[in-house]
């Protein structure tokens, strides 16, 4: 992956192919698309239907030949040519004019942590269909603390939590690299499957995939702990609409396994990172970005669980391509490193 500022400042546009998400950010014109990483596919013909907003309002509500498909899982392009023609669909008309505007279109990507020569080669050849003569990957966890506005160029340790749909990457960054850092395959998706899983089995109810963001405030927020929520959804057994009283305490439990694995994998980077290191942290606190970030009461359960302060970023959920945006806008000041002179 490349880190040098230089060659990003030679890039037109900025994309980062979210497993839940996909956003573009344009040069002088900021991020143009925020939508969701999803195509409707007619199996009959081949053909693409619908993608982004729409491709998600008919999840769920299809008839048999028409499939609605993730081209991106885990922060990885799966289905090249779906994840082509979804981002050729999803830029409009005056993006793709920009585009051709510059033959030699250059495009920034930012990838997972540590993410496999296949998945990098994947998201090359995603940008390089798109007309890119040259594709720049760059760490999504160093665009993110970048977008959070960290001080990552600088001697002094800063700590991200990126909990995004598919995954949940932590680093400890200091003087514009990463220290020591680790990924998690659990994400938002991951503790909506376990308050689905809660309801279903407790309640016998089921719900609709658009219905769990609503129940996140009603069911996760710190000042209703203890209370009980009510979720309407529908009964597994009869098939008919239900409404039940649920306990925000005992789907917070639920919740309880996935959170645990993000809380092991802090322990784990802290004690990978040198003392002096830590003990900035101990000043400074952790900043929560990613989608899953707006998790009401998220930031204080890791406070509770790693004693450390916790801020969540301005805007989390696009703080990776607005970070990437800033690099290839040239608002990011590398510190310079160069031998001494003398
Ligand atoms: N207001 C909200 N409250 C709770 N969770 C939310 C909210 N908004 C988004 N999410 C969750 O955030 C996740 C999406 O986060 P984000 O946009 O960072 O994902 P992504 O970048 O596409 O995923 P990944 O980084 O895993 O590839 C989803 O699981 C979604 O349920």
């Amino acid at each position: 992956m490349t880190l040098s500022l230089e060659q990003l400042t030679r890039c037109t546009v900025a994309v980062d192919l979210g497993a839940s998400r996909t956003r573009v950010y344009l040069r002088d014109s900021g991020l143009v698309v925020d939508e969701p990483s999803l195509a409707a596919v007619n199996c009959r013909t081949g053909s693409l239907i619908a993608v982004g907003t729409l491709a998600g309002g008919m999840a769920g509500r299809t008839p048999g030949h028409i499939r609605v498909v993730r081209p991106i899982s885990g922060g990885t392009v799966v289905d090249i040519d779906m994840a082509q023609r979804m981002l050729r669909f999803l830029v409009n008309d005056k993006i793709r004019r920009a585009w051709r505007r510059k033959p030699m279109l250059r495009a920034a990507v930012c990838l997972p942590h540590d993410a496999e020569p296949i998945a990098q080669r994947a998201a090359v050849e995603v940008l390089t269909a798109l007309g890119a003569r040259r594709v720049e990957l760059v760490d999504a966890l160093i665009a993110a603390a970048v977008g959070c506005g960290l001080p990552v160029e600088q001697p002094e340790a800063t700590m991200i939590v990126m909990c995004g749909a598919a995954s949940t990457q932590i680093a400890v960054l200091s003087l514009g690299s990463i220290v020591a850092a680790e990924k998690v395959q659990v994400g938002g998706d991951a503790i909506d499957y376990a308050v689905i899983q809660h309801l279903r089995s407790e309640h016998e109810l089921m719900l609709p995939s658009q219905g769990l963001h609503p129940l996140h405030l009603a069911l996760f927020d710190p000042a209703r702990m203890g209370t009980e929520a009510e979720v309407r959804g529908r009964d597994v057994a009869t098939g008919l609409s239900r409404t039940v009283l649920v306990n925000t305490a005992h789907v917070r439990e639920a919740v309880h396994t996935p959170l645990t694995a993000v809380i092991d994998a802090i322990g784990r980077v802290l004690r990978e990172c040198p003392p002096d290191l830590v003990a900035d942290l101990a000043e400074r606190g952790v900043m929560l970005a990613g989608g899953s970030a707006m998790l009401p009461g998220l930031d204080m359960m890791i406070e509770q669980a790693t004693g450390m302060v916790v801020r969540i970023a301005d805007k989390p959920d696009v703080c990776a391509v607005m970070g990437l945006g800033a690099m290839i806008e040239g608002k990011v000041r590398p510190m310079h490193l160069d031998p001494l002179a003398g």
